[in-house]
C-alpha cells in the first residue's frame, strides 16, 4: 500500500491483462457478523482483508468470539445467538457495515441477556446518522443512548430490557439501506415468534437486501418478503452456520476496472475475475450503466471482460438509485463523453464516508469540467481541456479509486495531464492494494513516466537517497550499480578475465538477474550480500568501463521506467540511460568523508576494514568511473548538485524533493 502524503499519476494511454477482484467488503462484514451470531462453526473463503473488515473481526474479538485467520480464509466459531463479553467498548473506524448491524445485534443481545456495550468510531462515523436505526431499535423496547449527538454514534447499548415484538418494527428505508439489513441480521437472534419489520418510505440500494436476504438463507433463515414493504423472519428462525462459505469479489470495486476497460483496453478485453452474471451483488449492474455509456462488456458467471466499445463515450442520464457506489465511478467516465451525464438517485451520497456530491463536484472541477450537483444528483460535462490536479480525497476510499482513471486523459483528446490523488492510503478501506492492482494493469508513454536520476561517486549516498525517495513518492527504484556488480559477481564465479569484452558482455546481456523484496537474486541464488563485497564493486568498476557490457546493460535499464515513476541510482543514469528525466541530482561528498561511511558502514555489517585502504580504493574507483571512454561518470549539463558532505540524509532528500516539488504542476 502507499502510505504516503500523496501519489502522482503520469498520463496514460492503455490497459491490458487480468485483475482478480479482492473480496466484497458488504458480503464479508455480513458473513462475519452471521458467522459470529450463529451456532457452528464457519469457514469463509476469500474474505477482504481491509480496515473495514479488520475493525469487524476485532470487535467480534472483544466481544468473546474466538476467530482464526489463514490467508484469505477465517474460520469463526458462533457463539450460538449469546455474546460471551456482557461489557465491551468497541472502535468501528468508519465502517457503516460494521457499526450498523453490530448497533442491532448488540441491542437486541443486551435487552435480552443484559449487557453494556459502547460503539464508537472516527469523527466522520459520528456525523453519520443513525437516527432511523435507534428509533426502530428503542421501537422494539431497546436501550440505546446517543452519547454525543441526538441520532448519531457513539451509543451506548444496555439492557436487560422488555422486547415488544408482537407489533411490527417499523423503520425508514430512504437514508441507508443498512438500517434495515441490520435489523434482518439482528432479529433471527429473538425470533421466538414471527417478526414484522416494515419499511417506511422508499428503499434505497434494493440490491443490498437481496444481498442480506440471499445471506440469511445460506445461514438457515428464510425471510419472507412482501415487496420492499414489509419483511417477515418467521418464529424459530436460528443463524446457523452452513459449514464452508465463499465470499465474491467486490462488485464495486469491480466498477474501477470495468471503466478502465471501456476507456483503454484497446486491442484485447481487460479480465475482470471475481464477479460475473451469477454475483449477488446489485453494483454488478454497473456493467449495464458502463454499457450504456459505450464499453464492450462480456459476462461469464464468475468474470467480466471489457474493451473499449464506442468512442468517445456516450453521456447518460442515469438511475443510480440501486449501485450508490459504483455511480461515484460514472462520475469520472462522464469526463470522456460527448455530451453531459446526469446521475440521479444519489441523495446516500451526502452521508457517506465524505459528502460524495460536493467532494465530487469540486474534485472534477479541478480537472477543469463544468459540474452541476442538486439534493441529490450531480451533472458533469465532457472535458476537452485536461488541467493537472491535485484531487483531495477527503479519507474517501472510491474517491481516490475513481480519480485515479482521470489519468488516462490523453485518451480524451487535449490532454497528458499528470494527475495527483491525495491521501492514496485511504483505499485501506477496502482495497488495500488498489494502486498496485492498478499500476499492473495499465501502460504509458515512456516519456511520460517520470525519472529522478542520482548519479555521483561511490558511497556518496546515492543508493540510501534514492530509497528515501523512491519511498517518499511511491516509484521504483533502480540500483544500476547491482547489475554492474552482478555481471563483475558472474564473471569471477565464470573464472573469466573481467577485461576480457567479449567474453563478460554475453554474460551481462544474459543475466538472469531479479529484483525482489529488497533482495538481489541471480536465477535462485540470493547475490544480496555477495555483490556488496568491495572487492565486487571494484570489479563492477573495470567491467562497467566496458562498451560492449554498457550496451548489453542498456535495454535491461530502461525497462524498469515504469508507472507512477522511477528513482534511478548510478553514474550515467542522468547522462545516458534517462537523458530526458526532468529531475538529475549529481551527488557528492568529499572522498575522506565517503571513505568515512563506508567505513562504518562496514563496521556495523561486521566486515573489518581500514580507513586508508577504503579510501585509496575508493579514490581507484572514482578515477576509473570517470576516465573510461563510455559513459564516464561526471554530471549531467541539467544537472543539480549536491554536495552532502555536511548534510544529513533526512536535509539531502528534503533538499531533492524541495527541487521535485518545484517541477511539478501542482
Ligand atoms: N548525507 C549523509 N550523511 C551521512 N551518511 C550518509 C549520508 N548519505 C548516505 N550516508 C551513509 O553512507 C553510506 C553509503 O551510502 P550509500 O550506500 O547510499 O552510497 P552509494 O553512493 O549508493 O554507494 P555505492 O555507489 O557504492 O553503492 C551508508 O551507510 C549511508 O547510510
Ligand atoms: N550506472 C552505473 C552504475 C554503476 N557503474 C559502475 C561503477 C561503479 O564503480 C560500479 C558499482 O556501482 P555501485 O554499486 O557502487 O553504485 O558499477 C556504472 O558504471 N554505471
Amino acid at each position: 500500500m502507499f502510505n504516503i502524503p500523496f501519489l502522482d499519476l503520469p498520463p496514460l494511454r492503455a490497459a491490458l491483462g487480468t485483475v482478480t477482484l479482492p473480496g466484497s467488503k458488504s458480503i464479508s462484514n455480513r458473513i462475519l457478523l452471521m458467522a459470529a451470531l450463529a451456532e457452528g462453526r464457519t469457514e469463509i473463503h476469500g474474505l477482504l482483508a481491509a480496515d473495514d473488515t479488520q475493525v469487524m473481526l476485532e470487535s467480534l474479538r472483544t466481544l468473546g468470539v474466538q476467530w482464526t485467520r489463514d490467508g484469505d480464509t477465517v474460520t469463526v466459531d458462533g457463539m450460538g445467538g449469546r455474546v460471551p463479553q456482557a461489557q465491551a467498548d468497541l472502535f468501528l473506524g468508519n465502517a457503516g457495515t460494521a457499526m450498523r448491524p453490530l448497533a442491532a445485534a448488540l441491542a437486541l443481545m443486551a435487552a435480552r441477556y443484559g449487557g453494556d456495550y459502547q460503539l464508537r468510531g472516527v469523527p466522520r462515523m459520528h456525523e453519520r446518522p443513525i437516527r432511523d436505526l435507534v428509533d426502530a431499535l428503542r421501537g422494539l423496547g431497546c436501550q440505546v443512548d446517543c452519547l454525543a449527538q441526538a441520532g448519531y454514534p457513539p451509543l451506548r447499548l444496555t439492557g436487560p430490557s422488555s422486547l415488544h415484538l408482537d407489533t411490527p418494527v417499523r423503520v425508514r428505508g430512504d437514508v441507508s439501506s443498512q438500517f434495515l439489513t441490520a435489523l434482518l441480521m439482528a432479529l433471527p437472534l429473538v425470533a421466538q415468534r414471527d417478526v414484522v419489520v416494515e419499511v417506511e418510505g422508499e428503499l434505497i440500494s434494493k440490491p443490498y437486501i437481496d444481498i442480506t436476504l440471499a445471506l440469511l438463507g445460506r445461514f438457515g433463515v428464510r425471510v419472507q418478503r412482501d415487496g420492499w414493504q414489509r419483511f417477515t423472519i418467521p418464529a424459530g428462525s436460528r443463524l446457523q452456520s452452513p459449514g464452508r462459505i465463499h465470499v465474491e469479489g467486490d462488485a464495486s470495486a469491480a466498477s474501477y476496472f470495468i471503466a478502465l476497460g471501456a476507456l483503454a483496453a484497446l486491442g484485447e478485453p481487460l479480465r475482470i475475475e471475481g464477479v460475473g452474471s451469477d454475483a449477488l451483488q446489485g453494483d454488478v449492474r454497473f456493467a449495464d450503466a458502463a454499457a450504456a455509456m459505450g464499453a464492450d462488456i462480456r459476462l461469464e458467471p464468475n468474470a467480466l471482460l471489457v474493451q473499449r466499445g464506442r468512442w468517445p463515450l456516450r453521456g447518460i442520464e442515469w438511475d443510480c438509485i440501486a449501485i450508490p457506489d459504483a455511480a461515484m465511478t460514472l462520475a469520472v467516465m462522464a469526463l470522456f463523453a460527448d455530451g453531459p451525464s446526469k446521475l440521479t438517485g444519489i441523495g446516500s451520497w451526502r452521508v457517506k464516508e465524505t459528502d460524495r456530491i460536493a467532494a465530487m463536484a469540486t474534485e472534477l472541477r479541478k480537472l477543469g469540467a463544468t459540474v452541476d450537483e442538486g439534493p441529490d444528483w450531480i451533472r458533469v460535462e465532457p472535458l476537452r481541456e485536461w488541467r493537472p490536479a491535485s484531487i483531495r480525497t477527503y479519507d474517501d476510499h472510491r474517491m481516490a479509486m475513481c480519480f485515479s482513471l482521470a489519468a488516462l486523459n490523453p485518451l480524451g483528446g487535449h490532454g497528458a495531464a499528470p494527475v495527483r490523488i491525495e491521501d492514496p492510503a485511504c483505499v485501506a478501506k477496502t482495497y488495500p492494494d488498489y494502486f498496485e492492482t492498478f499500476f499492473g494493469l495499465v501502460q504509458a508513454d515512456a516519456a511520460d513516466v517520470p525519472v529522478i536520476c542520482i548519479d555521483g561517486p561511490t558511497a556518496s549516498g546515492k543508493g540510501t537517497l534514492a530509497d528515501e525517495l523512491a519511498q517518499a513518492l511511491g516509484f521504483w527504484v533502480l540500483d544500476s550499480g547491482a547489475l554492474y556488480r552482478a555481471t563483475a559477481w558472474a564473471a569471477l564465479q565464470a573464472g573469466l578475465d573481467l577485461n576480457d569484452e567479449a567474453a563478460v558482455a554475453p554474460l551481462a546481456a544474459t543475466l538472469p538477474l531479479r529484483f525482489a523484496g529488497g533482495q538481489v537474486y541471480l536465477g535462485e541464488e540470493n547475490v544480496t550480500e555477495a555483490l556488496r563485497q568491495e572487492a565486487v564493486g571494484l570489479g563492477a568498476s573495470t567491467v562497467a568501463a566496458l562498451p560492449a557490457v554498457r550496451q548489453a546493460l542498456h535495454a535491461l535499464q530502461l525497462g524498469f521506467r515504469r508507472v507512477p515513476g522511477l528513482v534511478a541510482d548510478g553514474r550515467d543514469m542522468g547522462t545516458a540511460i534517462f537523458p530526458d528525466a526532468p529531475l538529475k541530482v549529481f551527488l557528492t561528498a568529499s572522498a575522506a568523508q565517503r571513505a568515512q561511511r563506508r567505513h562504518k558502514q562496514l563496521i556495523f555489517k561486521g566486515v573489518s576494514a581500514n580507513i586508508e585502504g577504503l579510501l585509496a580504493d575508493l579514490e581507484a574507483r572514482d578515477l576509473r568511473d570517470k576516465t573510461r571512454s563510455a559513459s564516464p561518470l561526471k554530471p549531467a549539463q541539467d544537472a543539480r548538485l549536491l554536495d552532502n558532505s555536511d548534510l544529513t540524509i533526512e536535509a539531502s532528500v528534503d533538499q531533492v524533493l524541495a527541487w521535485w516539488a518545484d517541477q511539478r504542476p501542482f
